[in-house]
């Protein structure tokens, strides 16, 4: 198969979709790759990294989009890109379609067979792909909201951990999933005051065994949500429900109650966010303010670390971009039910139940589309 890497274009977004690692892999198999020009350079990936692994370097990505058979990405693909697909074509990559009906429709417009990351579940259970980029999102949380409750950036002027005769600060994390375990991790690291929500029990059992006494874990409902949001210095979202938009635990109200200078990190927010008051930034303007409350809501996170983030994802990635390459997309799917998980948009049809439903087209299951 031809597969195609694109230079990413989302703001401030160095990663990129295969390392030359990935490359070999494919071109092992058998398989050809165009790299664009420059695709990895900013994290320390030449492209003579990628030609020594098999790759060809293209000047466009209008080339790529134009010439490959399977385009392999990170971020969903902005309008021009979207542009760029065309029937048949395979997209694998993030795409968050739920709360993003604009970019729904010009996928379905393009035909093309749109394959997400985030969708794809694990033999044991979870997201494996969404995974990797959840741990670093969920760590970088914490420090993205321990830099924000300094004064110069709008915060209280609080640290953390505090010092010794200072109480620290209390850190409340909704949702304990991955996100949510690694913040925790580095909250308790830090020397911060924890408390954990989730609807899960098992889950809160879980991190009970492993934290003891160092985190306080609760059942999450509107009550518990409001008593330990209004005594966070920092609240962290990350709750999932997978393929959906994010449910709004926290209302505009709830903000304008809480702690001056206090920080929220809406992690959610490539699934629309959980508090009602977020909106998507980016990491050249992370933040903004209502009331007295620092918003922190920039949707691709892992770009900050994006060398990190890249070989993490590649992990994850690399063994379905093997079988979609080897077997071809129908293929791949009748043999791996994870990986028809993943299936969001096919060939004009939505294929996904949450995606269809929250944003009003009809559902087609995947199974109807498989050759
Ligand atoms: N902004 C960014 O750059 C990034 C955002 N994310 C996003 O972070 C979110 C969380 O991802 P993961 O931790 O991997 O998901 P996960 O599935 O591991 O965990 C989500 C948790 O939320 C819990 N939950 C659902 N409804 C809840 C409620 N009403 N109250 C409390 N807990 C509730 C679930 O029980 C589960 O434990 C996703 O939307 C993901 O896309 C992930 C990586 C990067
Ligand atoms: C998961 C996701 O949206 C990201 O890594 O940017
Ligand atoms: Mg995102």
């Amino acid at each position: 198969m031809l597969v195609g890497v694109p230079k990413e274009i989302k703001n401030q977004e160095s990663r990129v979709g295969l390392t030359p690692a990935s490359v070999k892999e494919l071109v092992l198999r058998g398989h050809q790759v165009l790299v664009q020009r420059n695709a990895g350079v900013a994290i320390g990936l030449a492209d003579s990294m990628y030609e020594g692994s098999g790759a060809t370097i293209v000047d466009t990505a209008q080339e790529i989009f134009k010439r490959a058979e399977m385009i392999v990405k990170v971020k969903e693909p902005q309008p021009e890109e979207c542009a760029m697909l065309r029937e048949n074509q395979i997209l694998y990559t993030y795409l968050h379609l739920a709360p993003d009906p604009e970019q729904t429709r010009a996928l379905v417009q393009s035909g093309a067979v749109c394959v997400a990351y985030e969708t794809i579940t694990g033999a044991n259970g979870g997201l494996p792909l969404l995974a990797p980029m959840s741990e670093v999102a969920g760590r970088m949380a914490i420090q993205a909201g321990a830099a924000h409750l300094e004064k110069s950036k709008g915060g209280m002027g609080l640290l953390l951990g505090g010092v010794p005769g200072v109480a620290p600060g209390h850190v409340v994390i909704i949702g304990a999933g991955v996100v949510g375990t690694n913040a925790l991790q580095m909250a308790v690291g830090m020397g911060a005051r924890v408390t954990i929500l989730d609807k899960n029990v098992d889950r809160l059992r879980q991190l009970d065994l492993i934290f003891g006494n160092r985190v306080q874990t609760m059942f999450s409902n509107a009550h518990t949500i409001e008593e330990a949001v209004l005594d966070a210095d920092l609240v962290i979202g990350g709750v999932l429900v997978p393929g959906a938009a994010a449910p709004k635990l926290v209302s505009h109200d709830l903000i304008s109650r809480m702690k001056a200078g206090a920080v929220v990190v809406d992690v959610a927010i490539d699934q629309g966010g959980c508090f009602e008051t977020s909106r998507a930034t980016t990491h050249e303007q992370p933040t903004f303010l209502v009331g007295q409350v620092v918003h922190y809501c920039v949707a691709n996170m892992p770009g900050a670390v994006a060398r990190t983030s890249t070989f993490a994802l590649n992990n994850a990635t690399i063994g379905h971009a093997l079988a979609l390459a080897d077997k071809g997309w129908s293929k791949a799917m009748k043999a791996n039910p994870h990986l028809k998980n993943g299936l969001n948009v096919c060939q004009g049809k939505v294929t996904y139940e949450a995606v269809a439903h929250g944003l009003g087209y009809p559902y087609v299951p995947a199974d109807n589309l498989l050759a």
